[in-house]
């Protein structure tokens, strides 16, 4: 009962909480001050431009580069602490592959370095080589791989150990849009099995699709963090095509949230756009639109701009107001 009582408030802890977190090179502040808290089960998408620090936090977080200053704590403990590195993952991004390992051996060695057992090994191994797509290709050598292979590969690495934090720096770079799919596929059962999933992307519209949170960083400066609802500034637009404005919709729509903007230009179809508060409103919408009786050919509750919210926050700099919601035609 206690063992499950400490491993119940172990997996309650974020798996990642920073203060004032500072990394000092030659005098300069490259991360200066950061504050993050990454929850268990959450994918947290870390997103700044070039030298903006992303990969210095990361080192730090890993237990690779010590900290000039500041307080973090990773899997609620010290990644110099041999048990928390066991529990972590970390795809860099780029990966000094042994080109003379076959893909199998490569991960029974990387297995061997984490402390899994060998026949512990010769399961997960085939399993994980499966789950990234390299399923009978285990047995060909790392130096015949494609650029997109290795990623998978180095992928398959970071997942290996059944770690509770992964750090995924830029893991589909070298990958087709079928393969970025499936990354994503891969982070988002990662997230169903309780994984917490540290992303640097400089693909937006990726993270946008698969993040429950996002930081902005820049001169080694958090500029703004929060759950895309959060981003959103705290609304969530919904673009609506019914057949035609029935009789009462607009304003049975009116009572479940605001509505913005209303076009019936096009014969034989209309478009809402509906501002609501909260997802789960979302079906109390689909019945009103029925209950009308007009015709529902698209629900759409829509993420963030992130792209155009990045250029903006980079551009503005620190000390930018919080986001408003991104007008339609951002989305055209
Ligand atoms: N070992 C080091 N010694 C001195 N300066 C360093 C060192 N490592 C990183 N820096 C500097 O720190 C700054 C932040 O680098 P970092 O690699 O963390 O940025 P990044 O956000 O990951 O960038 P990118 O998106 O280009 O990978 C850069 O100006 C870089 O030159």
């Amino acid at each position: 009962m206690k063992a499950y009582a400490a491993c119940m408030s172990a997996a309650a802890l974020p798996s990642i909480e920073t203060h004032d977190l500072r990394k000092v090179y030659r005098g300069r502040a490259v991360v200066d001050g950061l504050s993050l808290r990454v929850e268990p089960a959450e994918v947290f998408g870390f997103l700044g431009p070039n030298g903006a620090g992303k990969s210095t936090t990361v080192k730090m977080l890993l237990g690779l580069v010590l900290p000039s200053g500041g307080e973090m704590r990773v899997l609620g403990g010290s990644p110099a602490d041999p048990a928390v590195r066991a529990q972590l993952g970390f795809l860099p991004e780029q990966f000094r592959f042994q080109t003379w390992m076959t893909g199998e051996e490569f991960l029974h060695f990387h297995g061997r370095l984490a402390g899994m057992r060998a026949d512990e090994l010769r399961a997960r191994v085939p399993q994980v080589l499966e789950t990234v797509g390299l399923g009978g290709r285990g047995g060909e050598s790392l130096g015949g791989y494609s650029k997109g292979m290795l990623q998978r590969c180095g992928l398959a690495g970071a997942i290996l150990a059944r770690p509770r934090l992964v750090f995924l720096d830029e893991p589909t770079s070298a990958l087709d849009p079928i393969g970025r799919v499936e990354v994503r596929e891969i982070i988002e059962g990662l997230r169903a099995e309780g994984v917490a999933v540290f992303l640097n992307s400089h693909l937006l519209s990726e993270v946008e699709q698969v993040c429950d949170r996002v930081a902005f960083v820049k001169e080694g400066r958090v500029l703004q963090q929060g759950s895309m609802q959060e981003l959103m500034g705290g609304v969530i637009p919904v673009g609506i095509r019914v057949d035609a404005l029935r009789p009462g919709l607009l304003e049975a729509l009116a009572r479940l949230g605001e509505v913005r903007h209303t076009d019936t230009q096009t014969p034989g179809r209309a478009d809402i756009e509906l501002w609501l508060a909260r997802t789960d409103a979302l079906p109390a919408v689909a019945d009103a639109i029925h209950a009308s009786g007009a015709r529902l050919y698209a629900l759409t509750p829509r993420r963030p701009d992130l792209e155009q919210m990045f250029l903006e926050l980079i551009e503005a700099g620190p000390g930018t107001a919080a986001h408003r919601p991104v007008p339609e035609a951002a989305h055209a």
